[in-house]
């Protein structure tokens, strides 16, 4: 079995619990509140700020070419065109972009970055991908389950997220997840079965931090002393 494909066998269950996570299903349905989906925004874009310092992280661990590019396309793909996504849970919200770009992260968005961060200190290139790869893949397997339910109908507001997602990488017929999944398993056939295991842990937990980073925008979980942490300044240390 290709290491790739346990990856998936094991995060099933998690899986499962994104497609029926309310905010998920508020996508298929075409209605999700209106605060979840701001809040979700805000946080988002400042997690992919931090996706990108993390990217460029992984940059340094590289001498192949093709493989920069990679990731170099990762943050283009980030600063250019996942704006989109963003741009119609606005719309459908009813405020202007602009407004939401200056949150910091809420706690599962933290544990998120610092846990990527984290996959990133191992200097190892397979743990660095097992941890980022949750995110494209989750978003393409909710997206092409939407697909496949006919949710990206014209009557739902939600289409233009859900296509966006669907979409395969330009012209080829593999998406970005696939060619992770096959950079995945080259890696990990030279690698040791403790690196592997190391490896599952990242990807695994990811997922479930994809699913809480789901819940914590529908409930808007935010840090119980919010107010005290955002008032402090370094200057009262
Ligand atoms: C929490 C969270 N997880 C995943 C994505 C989606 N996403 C972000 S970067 C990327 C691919 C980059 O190559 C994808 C699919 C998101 N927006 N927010």
């Amino acid at each position: 079995m290709l290491f790739s494909e346990e990856l998936r066998a094991h995060a099933q269950p998690i899986m499962t619990a994104i497609h029926e996570h309310p905010f998920v299903r508020g996508i298929a349905t075409g209605y999700v509140p209106r605060e979840a989906l701001i809040f979700y925004v805000e946080q988002d874009f400042q997690y992919l700020s931090e996706f990108i310092k993390i990217y460029a992280t992984a940059i340094t661990k590289l001498t192949d070419r093709t493989e920069i590019k990679f990731f170099a396309n990762a943050i283009d793909f980030i600063l250019n065109s996942e704006i989109h996504p963003h741009h119609v849970f606005c719309d459908v919200a009813g405020v202007q972009y602009e407004m939401l770009q200056h949150a910091t992260p809420a706690p599962k968005a933290y544990l998120y970055e610092s846990h990527m961060y984290r996959a990133a200190d191992t200097g190892l290139l397979l743990n660095i991908l097992a941890a980022f790869q949750a995110c494209p893949w989750t978003y393409h397997e909710i997206a092409n389950k939407q697909v496949q339910e006919k949710a990206n109908n014209q009557a739902n507001p939600f289409k233009g997220w859900i296509d966006f997602y669907a979409k395969t990488d330009d012209d080829s017929q593999t998406t970005v997840s696939d060619q992770i999944f096959d950079w995945i398993d080259r890696l990990a056939s030279d690698a040791t079965s403790l690196q592997r295991e190391e490896a599952m842990q990242f990807f695994l937990k990811s997922c479930e931090l994809e699913w809480q980073f789901w819940e914590q925008a529908f409930y808007q979980q935010d840090w119980k002393f919010k107010k005290t942490i955002s008032s402090a300044t370094l200057k009262h240390i």
